[in-house]
């Protein structure tokens, strides 16, 4: 009787840690991406009105990746990117960006992380370019706050020639903004975003002020770092053009992120490439799935639907019993 009770005893104990430990080295959620927000909330208070422009964003992007945010004005699009810029700090959740809390920094972590673990390029070039100083000068400044006065003067000038080559500026490293156009100032906006090797680069709205024609060349350089670097790139964006180019395009409506586009390389049979796109909704750790609104409002469902399991997919109906 003892000897019964003490292995049942024994058993559960053992069945207790190793579900512990089972919990303990189980991978944190998003343990092996670039970027993972975890719920995030941000609320803003004005004059004792609370918006929550974020609320409980989930986003995971690899490493290497270039992909696109879309979203409706006001759906929280640049807030998410000024917390990722390390700009705005969130109410709530969690983020990390290539292995930095963006929670727990301090000021001087803060710093370093603006200056060398991200770079931004925004939608107003004036933003990103100091007007006094020439394209290879801007692109230069960012290294020299990174090493202060330290040497190194000529490697840092041969960084930013190399950088203004491959996006095609070469020809107008000696000019200042004012002598460019706005889609070779975005171009310059993004050699001064790499100059410290960022492993993000975070670009809101980057072609909004451009004709499509330029739009598209800024996007190429874009793409360009992507491929040549492999920095990580996330770009806001209303261009449908950019957002039609990128293999994963993430919407957020209200606050959160509610379905996203993939698009992948398929060979046909006789051997022709095509570009094809599908859309999925997300489905959140809690199991929260948003329906897109046009589905619903096609079949009136509303309070509550009817689930069934099939084999390999869930099927969803209207509540029929509803009146
Ligand atoms: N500093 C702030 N103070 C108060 N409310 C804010 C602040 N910043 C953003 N908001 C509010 O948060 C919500 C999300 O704004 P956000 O600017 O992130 O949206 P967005 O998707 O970037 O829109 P747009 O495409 O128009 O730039 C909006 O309702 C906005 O009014």
């Amino acid at each position: 009787m003892t000897t019964t009770s003490q292995t049942a005893g024994t058993t559960t104990l053992e069945e207790l840690e190793r579900r512990a430990t089972e919990r303990r080295d189980r991978p944190s959620y998003g343990h092996d991406a670039l970027i993972a927000c975890d719920r995030l909330v941000r609320i803003f208070t004005t004059d004792g009105v609370e918006v929550q422009a974020l609320q409980g964003l989930d986003l995971l992007v690899t490493e290497g990746e270039l992909m696109a945010l879309v979203g409706a004005s006001g759906s929280g699009k640049s807030t998410l990117m000024n917390i990722l810029a390390g700009l705005d700090v969130p109410t709530a959740g969690a983020a990390k960006v290539a292995g930095c809390d963006l929670l727990a920094m301090d000021g001087k972590a803060r710093l370093r992380y603006r200056r060398e673990v991200v770079g931004f390029v925004w939608q107003q070039t004036a933003r990103n370019l100091l007007p006094y100083l020439t394209a290879a000068q801007n692109v230069a400044l960012p290294m020299q706050l990174k090493d202060g006065r330290k040497g190194g003067t000529r490697q840092k000038a041969r960084r930013a020639e190399e950088l203004l080559a491959m996006l095609d500026m070469a020809d107008h490293a000696d000019r200042r903004p004012h002598q460019l156009s706005g889609g070779q100032q975005q171009r310059v906006a993004i050699a001064v975003a790499l100059a410290n090797n960022p492993s993000v680069l975070l670009a809101d709205e980057p072609t909004g002020e451009l004709d499509s024609a330029t739009g598209e060349q800024v996007f190429a350089a874009f793409r360009r770092a992507n491929e040549e670097l492999g920095t990580t790139i996330v770009i806001v964006t209303h261009d449908q053009a950019v957002a039609s180019e990128v293999r994963r395009t993430v919407a957020i409506r209200d606050g959160r992120t509610s379905s996203e586009v993939l698009r992948r390389t398929e060979v046909d049979e006789t051997g022709r490439e095509s570009l094809v796109a599908r859309e999925y909704a997300m489905l959140d750790r809690a199991g929260r799935l948003q329906l897109p609104a046009d589905y619903t409002e096609a079949l009136d469902m509303r309070h509550r639907v009817a689930l069934e399991l099939e084999q390999d997919h869930i099927g969803v109906w209207p509540d029929d019993k509803e009146g």
